[in-house]
């Protein structure tokens, strides 16, 4: 309840209906509240304290006109109704509703691909709310385009048209497949990747842009390789260095004036750690498997250097933020690392929140 006209609690007797649609209550006359700022709230009540009889229905019929619609309250448009501290929140804003989406390829096609979209915007102090529903709204106003990095730059100009804000940022998540080959049958099979398509249009006007890519891979740790050959070696005995299925989430600006797929960080990342987990595996691929893990044994710091030294050499990537976490069959927990590229202002090797890498 806010102030202005009904500031003390009414009793259970005087609880307000809000109803339009009963002609019976609409007989009664309403207790008109003049919000401050103008707009109007209708509480009705009955009048002689009897518990109302509320005709449920709904009417089908029933189509609101533009008159109607401008009678309806916004509480988004009163003032003086902020609860708390009056202060800006950086992004308030829609989080995962989800819609198919064309997503173009590096070959010029475009994928189809069920698409998680979060949208936000920035709040300024003394403002109540934002237009909520303008964050779908906005957003598709696009979605029979094709897809791309540089499709989420005009998302985020249009939110801050849209909803009055200074800053916006939009992220678009989806799953994205690859055929991809067996090490050896010759074989195919579809691999899917998690990634996101990220812009954020600052106060000042600055855009920036980012590609997040989940890589799942394998990860045969290079000290029990060598405990394991040194049992055979000195004392006949037959052992198993220990490997486990890992991932590696990869997130990286991109450069102003350039653009970036996912499939370029996927490249980058199987040219950095060439174990990754396999579709289709006849035994001639498997034995193949067991020689890449003997041949690129790797620490979860190894790891990281690994795609550090890839995505540096990379000029379409500003700053990049790398974290791995191995999900080891040695421990009942994880070996995890973070390495970030280093820029002033940019990522900071924050310590990821890993149980989201979970395989
Ligand atoms: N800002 C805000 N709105 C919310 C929230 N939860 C629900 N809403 C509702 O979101 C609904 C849609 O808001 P708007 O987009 O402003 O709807 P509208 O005023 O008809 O849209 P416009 O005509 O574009 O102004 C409103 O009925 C709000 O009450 C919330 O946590 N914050």
């Amino acid at each position: 309840m806010h102030s202005s006209d009904c500031s003390r609690l009414l009793t259970k007797k005087e609880t307000p209906l809000l109803s339009f649609d009963n002609k019976q209550i609409l007989d009664t006359p309403p207790l008109k509240i003049e919000k401050n700022g103008g707009k109007k709230a209708y509480l009705f009540r009955n009048t002689d304290g009897a518990e109302p009889v509320i005709a449920r229905h709904y009417d089908h019929q029933f189509r609101p006109d533009a008159a109607y619609k401008a009678s309806l309250p916004d509480m988004t448009e009163t003032v003086d109704s902020v609860e708390g501290a009056n202060v800006a929140i950086q992004q308030v804003g829609i989080s995962g509703f989800r819609l198919p989406l064309k997503f173009a390829t590096p070959a010029g096609e475009a994928l189809t691909l069920e698409a998680r979209v979060t949208g936000t915007v920035s709040l300024q102090a003394n403002l109540k709310g934002i237009n909520m529903s303008r964050i779908i709204r906005t957003f598709y106003a696009h979605k029979d385009e094709v897809f791309s990095l540089d499709t989420l730059a005009q998302v985020v100009h249009d939110y801050r048209r849209d909803l009055e804000s200074m800053s916006a940022r939009v992220k678009v998540a989806f799953n994205y497949p690859l055929l991809v080959s067996a090490l050896r049958s010759g074989l195919e099979g579809y691999q899917y990747y998690s990634g996101s398509y990220e812009a954020v249009l600052e106060e000042n006007g600055t855009l920036r842009r980012f590609v997040e890519l989940d890589f799942v891979y394998s990860s045969a740790c290079p000290c029990s390789a060598e405990l394991a050959e040194h049992a055979r070696d000195v004392r006949g005995v037959y052992a198993i260095p220990h490997s486990q299925r890992s991932k590696a989430r990869i997130k990286v600006e991109v450069a102003p004036d350039t653009s970036l797929h996912l499939e370029d960080l996927i490249h980058h990342a199987r040219a950095a750690l060439k174990t990754e987990t396999q579709v289709m595996v006849k035994r001639e691929d498997e034995q193949a498997f067991a020689e890449l893990n003997g041949a690129y044994v790797k620490f979860v710091e190894d790891a990281a250097r690994l795609l550090y030294e890839q995505l540096i050499a990379d000029r379409r990537i500003h700053d990049f933020q790398v974290a791995c976490s191995h999900l080891e069959s040695l421990h009942s927990h994880d070996a995890v690392s973070v390495i970030a590229k280093g820029v002033p202002g940019g990522f900071r090797a924050d310590f990821n929140d890993f149980s989201t890498l979970l395989c």
